[in-house]
């Protein structure tokens, strides 16, 4: 027998666990020693066998925001947006205060309810006269179209938001896939309007029989126990709803709203995001203006 067959020589098997125990019994067979070797099943077994958890609308929410407070830099003067998105956004940009991850942050809040919080969770705030140009806002949204207009104010805060999300170099929008449509009006939900408690039935009737809101339905906005909803800023809202179509031409609609007395601001916010963080059961994705227009073909943002 030469040096070399009298070598034992291993042979390393792999089997499924289902006939594992069968081949274990194998043992040495003339001048060859097999050894089997017990692996763990694949992952992508067990993965076939393990019901994967769809993640709920909050925890999509959350992605999204903790996404988008990467943007933030120490120093920067900040928006903070309104609304259950934006919320976990403000929770997250406290929590990098606290840790030391963030220092020197001002923030300017849309709404008494994120002042609130803000507050309580020592962000330090200004108001805008005290900031009136400012880095970043991060704000939820109630529609997103493709080309990144948005609807916002179902929470009733359109009026700030607009006012600081204008007055803020980089506006990002935090959203789970819900809030996107192919045009504005498509999830059928409301378009807010906020417009003077003065004449607001005048106004009502106005925006109902207005032909760049034709094929919506305008109603006033009201609070659980029936009472008008009154915004911060003492206003109300009438809502309107495309229960039937999208909005024939928003830019348009927009413009006549805007120079509407009475209407004090819409929630039509169009050419105004910058990012917008779309989290979804694939992930989150991340879609920015300039790389749209760019694939578009459309000149600069
Ligand atoms: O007035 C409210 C704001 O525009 C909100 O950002 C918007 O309604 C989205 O809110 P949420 O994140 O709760 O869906």
């Amino acid at each position: 027998m030469t040096a070399a067959s009298s070598a034992t020589r291993a042979i390393t098997l792999t089997a499924p666990p289902s006939i594992s125990s069968r081949v274990r019994t194998f043992h040495s067979s003339g001048c060859e020693r097999l050894t089997f070797q017990h692996r763990r099943a694949p992952r992508v077994a067990t993965a076939l066998r393990m019901p994967v958890r769809a993640l709920s609308q909050d925890e999509l929410k959350q992605q999204a925001a903790w996404k988008a407070v990467e943007y933030v830099k120490s120093g920067m003067r900040l928006g903070l947006g309104t609304g259950s998105t934006a919320a976990f956004a403000v929770e997250r940009i406290a929590s990098l205060l606290k840790d030391g991850t963030l220092k020197d942050l001002v923030a300017v809040p849309t709404s008494i309810r994120t002042y609130e919080q803000a507050k309580s969770l020592g962000i330090p705030l200004a108001t805008l006269a005290e900031q009136p140009e400012l880095d970043l806002a991060i704000d939820g949204a109630d529609e997103v179209d493709p080309m990144l207009n948005v609807v916002k104010g179902r929470g009733g805060a359109l009026l700030r938001e607009k006012m600081v999300e204008l007055a803020s170099e980089k506006f990002v929008c935090i959203v789970d896939d819900t809030k996107l449509v192919e045009g504005i009006g498509g999830s059928k939900d409301a378009l807010p309007i906020e417009v003077t408690q003065f004449g607001w039935d005048y106004n009502l009737k106005r925006l109902q029989s207005l032909p760049e809101l034709e094929g919506s339905t305008a109603k006033l906005r009201r609070t659980k126990d029936g009472e008008p909803y009154v915004t911060d800023n003492s206003n109300y809202i009438i809502d309107c709803y495309f229960e039937n179509g999208f909005i024939k031409d928003a830019q348009k609609a927009a413009d006549v709203l805007s120079q509407m007395v009475g209407v004090v601001e819409h929630g039509l916010f169009l050419n105004m995001v910058n990012v917008v963080v779309i989290a979804g059961s694939n992930g989150v994705e991340v879609k920015d203006k300039i790389d749209l227009v760019k694939e578009q073909g459309m000149g600069e943002a």
